[in-house]
């Protein structure tokens, strides 16, 4: 059997915290230290890798406190960061191994290498690309971090960064679109657990290329094998590409 690890949860009474409880339960190699919420000064010192599902706000606090102390290492499921949280999570990561993902599930993470692949061979004269996300009434950020991530696999194919071939959300009047530009459309409705369709389309065809989650169990189970992943690494920031194998050193 494998060396049992100690983990936390960051935002443990939310919809994922309870979910990654879950998933760890089902574990033998792996002991629940700690548990906190908005408000709650956790003892770090029990973790050997911290699960964070909370805020983007919390979520970079949380690792700039790890980053001070050296650790714990962090998995961060958090979404709906501003350019400059961003960098702070980038900084922090010099000092403590982080993983960082806007969606934990092996399928997203396979439909983010199609999508580069296609956007690379379908011609930015001729095709747009556009990505819908549907999740439940109480998400709060949008587009969601996955829509994020499929947009910049898309831009990725076609040799941009996500922000050069961003077109502008649609309200209202407003000027044509831009052919092979990216956008972005969001649903936000009852129950609904993430829907994800990158759609590329031409004058004359439309290929869609889709993901379903069907319970969030999913993410829990994903973060859960990031954080036994992460916490005997270096600092730095990686992803689930790097945890599933898929990107190579
Ligand atoms: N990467 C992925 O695969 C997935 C990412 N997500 C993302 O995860 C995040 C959480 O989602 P969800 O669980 O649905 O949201 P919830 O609102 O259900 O849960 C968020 C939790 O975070 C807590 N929290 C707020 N501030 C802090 C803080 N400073 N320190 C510790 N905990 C804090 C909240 O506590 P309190 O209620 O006391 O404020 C709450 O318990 C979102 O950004 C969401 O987009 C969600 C699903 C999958
Ligand atoms: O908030 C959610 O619920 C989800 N958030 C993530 C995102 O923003 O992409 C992942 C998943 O789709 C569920």
């Amino acid at each position: 059997m494998s060396e049992l690890f100690h983990v936390g949860i960051s935002g443990a009474r939310g919809r994922m915290g309870r979910a990654v409880s879950q998933a760890l339960d089902a574990r033998e190699d792996v002991m629940v230290s700690v548990r906190f919420d908005w408000g709650e000064t956790p003892d770090l010192s029990l973790c050997d890798v911290v699960i964070d599902f909370s805020t983007a706000e919390a979520s970079v606090a949380l690792a700039e406190t790890c980053a001070e102390r050296g650790g714990p290492a962090l998995v961060i499921g958090s979404t709906g960061f501003s350019p400059e949280q961003e960098a702070a999570l980038q900084a922090a990561a010099e000092k403590v191994a982080i993983v960082r993902s806007g969606n934990f599930s092996l399928g997203v993470n396979i439909l983010i290498g199609l999508v580069e692949h296609a956007a690379l061979r379908l011609d930015a004269r001729d095709w747009d690309i556009e990505i819908t996300e549907a999740h439940h009434r109480k998400k709060i950020d949008a587009p969601s971090g996955t829509a994020l991530m499929l947009g910049e696999a898309a831009a990725a194919g076609r040799g941009h960064d996500l922000e050069e071939l961003r077109s502008a959300p649609y309200d209202g009047i407003s000027d044509e679109r831009k052919t092979g530009t990216i956008g972005f459309s969001s649903i936000r409705a009852g129950g609904i657990v993430g829907e994800h369709t990158v759609l590329f389309a031409s004058d004359d065809e439309v290929l869609t290329l889709s993901h379903s989650a069907i319970d969030r169990s999913l993410f829990a189970k994903g973060a859960v094998a990031a954080a036994a992943w992460v916490r005997t690494r270096r600092p730095g920031l990686y992803d689930m590409q790097d945890v599933l194998g898929f990107r190579q050193a």
